[in-house]
């Protein structure tokens, strides 16, 4: 077994060819490091003939900050385990885990060069028809699959237990629940929205909420979630797409998922103004509303279906226990949706939705937008009991 050390291109290329059997012998290799995420190095490893393959490794720190900020490389293992295990659930939507090395925290995975990532090509205005129904599927299925509708209590707890992320959930209980709401120097905040942030900091009844929302991601293991659902974990092209990026996963609450998701169709709404003229705004904000409906109806029709058809617990079989837990699911997943727009406003890592609006006042009132529209959202979300009425709110945030 090879120790763990930082990959150079050389050593993600033998580490491909070492692992598949796709190169053929005699192939001329190349590869390069382009990633350009938070935490980890992808490598792009390809053959004279075209085929490639993607290396992502660990590194024992997160990339982003650099030495000062070490993370357990664990998380490798637990991105490989996640994908392997929404995989079987639902391969159609889920990137392809090839092997994957645990001393050298290093996943070898099918590479998605057909696709575009979804949050690139929502900034420059294009849109996808299916995005709504296929996201809507892979959420279904695998937040269905891994929760006690199906898995007996024994098998649950030892999936819990085999999915305990420390370290990653830190991060996003400290990022999503924590700075936004205070004074953090981890803070990003432009100097134009600085005294709305500052409001933030002072909002007891908007704090007692996300208080409320942090400590169900803190206790509330409903299924095995993805833990980072935005825009740009997703790869998208014509016909299809599919989720990347799974180290945040871990046993949380389902509307977690749903909610990451649907903050940052959000965060791309009150983007548009500032992104593309008049015109091209409001078709874009037209579309993005559609595709929240269609989300959320093609989520809850094909959970209850699951939930109907598939439960193995006797108890949990009861109609009525069902329609009520999938209005909770709505109402968490609206509640994270809120959280997961401030924090991309005002906390450490920024979103190019927001960030590629050029002119600053422009970009200061799409900031303002989505703090305002992330507070109703968390403020309101009991009450916003159905998806018509949470549309009517998002559209007082056109502009
Ligand atoms: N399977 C893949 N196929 C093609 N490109 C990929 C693949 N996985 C990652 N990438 C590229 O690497 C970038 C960073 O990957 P990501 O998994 O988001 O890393 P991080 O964990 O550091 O956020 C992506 O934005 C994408 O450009
Ligand atoms: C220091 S991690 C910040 C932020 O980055 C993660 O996303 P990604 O790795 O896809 O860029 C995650 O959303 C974290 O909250």
């Amino acid at each position: 077994m090879t120790a763990y050390h930082i990959f150079t291109p050389d050593d993600a290329l033998r580490f491909a060819d070492r692992h598949s059997e796709l190169f053929g012998d005699h192939s001329k290799l190349s590869a390069v490091e382009f990633g350009d995420g938070n935490l980890n190095l992808v490598f792009r490893v390809s053959n004279d003939k075209g085929t490639s393959l993607i290396v992502k490794q660990a590194l024992p720190y997160a990339r982003c900050v650099g030495e000062s900020w070490p993370l357990s490389t664990d998380r490798a293992r637990i991105e490989a385990e996640v994908l392997q295990q929404h995989g079987r659930f639902c391969p159609q939507h889920t990137v392809e885990v090839l092997h994957f090395d645990p001393a050298l925290s290093a996943i070898l995975m099918e590479d998605l060069k057909q696709y575009q990532i979804l949050r690139s090509e929502l900034v420059k205005g294009k849109t996808f028809a299916h995005l709504a129904s296929q996201m809507a599927s892979y959420l279904a299925q695998t937040l269905f699959y891994s929760s006690d509708f199906v898995l007996s209590g024994p098998v649950k707890k030892a999936a819990v237990a085999r999915f305990i992320n420390p370290e990653l959930c830190l991060i996003t209980e400290d990022l999503f629940f924590t700075d936004p709401y205070c004074n953090h120097e981890r803070n990003t905040i432009h100097t134009l929205i600085l005294p709305r942030a500052r409001q933030l900091w002072q909002d007891e009844e908007l704090q007692a909420e996300v208080a409320a929302l942090k400590a169900d991601f803190l206790s509330k293991p409903q299924a095995l979630l993805h833990g980072d659902v935005h825009s740009g974990s997703i790869f998208i092209n014509a016909d299809n797409c599919k989720v990347i990026d799974a180290e945040f996963g871990f046993y949380g609450p389902i509307g977690f998922d749903i909610g990451s998701l649907l903050g940052n169709l959000l965060l791309n709404y009150v983007a548009c103004p500032g992104l593309f003229a008049p015109e091209q705004a409001e078709q874009q904000q037209a579309y993005l509303l559609a595709q929240i409906r269609e989300l959320w109806q093609q989520f809850a029709a094909q959970f209850s279906q699951l939930m109907a058809s598939e439960t193995q617990d006797s108890a949990l079989q009861n109609s009525r226990y069902q329609q009520h837990f999938l209005q909770q699911v709505l109402a968490d997943s609206l509640g994270y949706a809120g959280c997961e727009l401030i924090r991309r406003t005002v906390g450490l890592a920024h979103v190019a939705d927001l960030e590629k609006i050029t002119d600053a006042s422009k970009r200061a009132e799409a900031e303002l937008r989505a703090i305002e529209l992330g507070r109703a959202l968390i403020m309101q979300r009991a009450q916003l009991a159905q998806m018509d009425a949470v549309l009517s709110l998002v559209q007082q945030f056109a502009l």
